[in-house]
């Protein structure tokens, strides 16, 4: 799990260069889970159990450090680490997005994923670019849009997306068969 960005390295880090804390009520002292009496941090969360942050309100960009702030190739190949089959991208305008690829079984299960999709997207209000191409070359891209490039909500929305069940839609992957040489 990245420490960078654990909100206990983002309160220690705001309250070392002055700024207010992203969340003041996840410092480490409150992150307290008083029902169980355990420490229930985001950090120690997977990233499929957290929750997507709102980066902006009534369109205005919320200046939050942590879970909105842009990240870095670095950064963000240390998020790309904890879900599977993304890569990392860059538009025609160099922001940065990540991208996975599904082969469907054909061209309505295609929908059907990303109908699945959608309700996560609307759960966590955190939405994917959705591309259905060939009839059964279904692409997901997600970026933060309000923060042009990549935050973690792309992350948690992807690591959501990975579990998601799908194997009813997608095509099976053909087995390599190794041709003798
Ligand atoms: C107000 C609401 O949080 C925003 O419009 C949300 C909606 N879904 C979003 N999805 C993505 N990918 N990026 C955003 O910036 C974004 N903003």
């Amino acid at each position: 799990m990245p420490s960078a960005f654990s909100p206990h390295r983002w309160a220690s880090e705001s309250s070392r260069i002055g700024m207010r804390p992203a969340f003041p009520s996840r410092s480490a002292a409150s992150c307290q889970d008083r029902t169980r009496g355990r420490t229930c941090c985001r950090a120690a969360l997977r990233l499929a159990e957290r929750k997507c942050e709102a980066c902006e309100q009534d369109g205005e960009a919320l200046q939050y450090m942590g879970f909105c702030a842009a990240l870095g190739r670095e950064a963000a190949g240390e998020y790309l680490s904890q879900v599977s089959g993304w890569q990392i991208v860059e538009d025609e305008e160099k922001r940065l997005r990540i991208r996975r690829n599904f082969r469907s079984r054909n061209f309505l299960k295609g929908l059907e994923l990303f109908r699945r999709i959608g309700e996560v997207a609307e759960a966590e209000g955190h939405h994917p670019d959705l591309h259905l191409e060939g009839w059964n070359r279904a692409t997901v891209e997600l970026w933060t849009h309000s923060r042009g490039g990549l935050t973690e909500n792309d992350f948690i929305m992807a690591a959501k997306i990975d579990d998601i069940k799908k194997d009813d839609l997608l095509r099976s992957k053909r087995k390599a068969t190794k041709t003798q040489t």
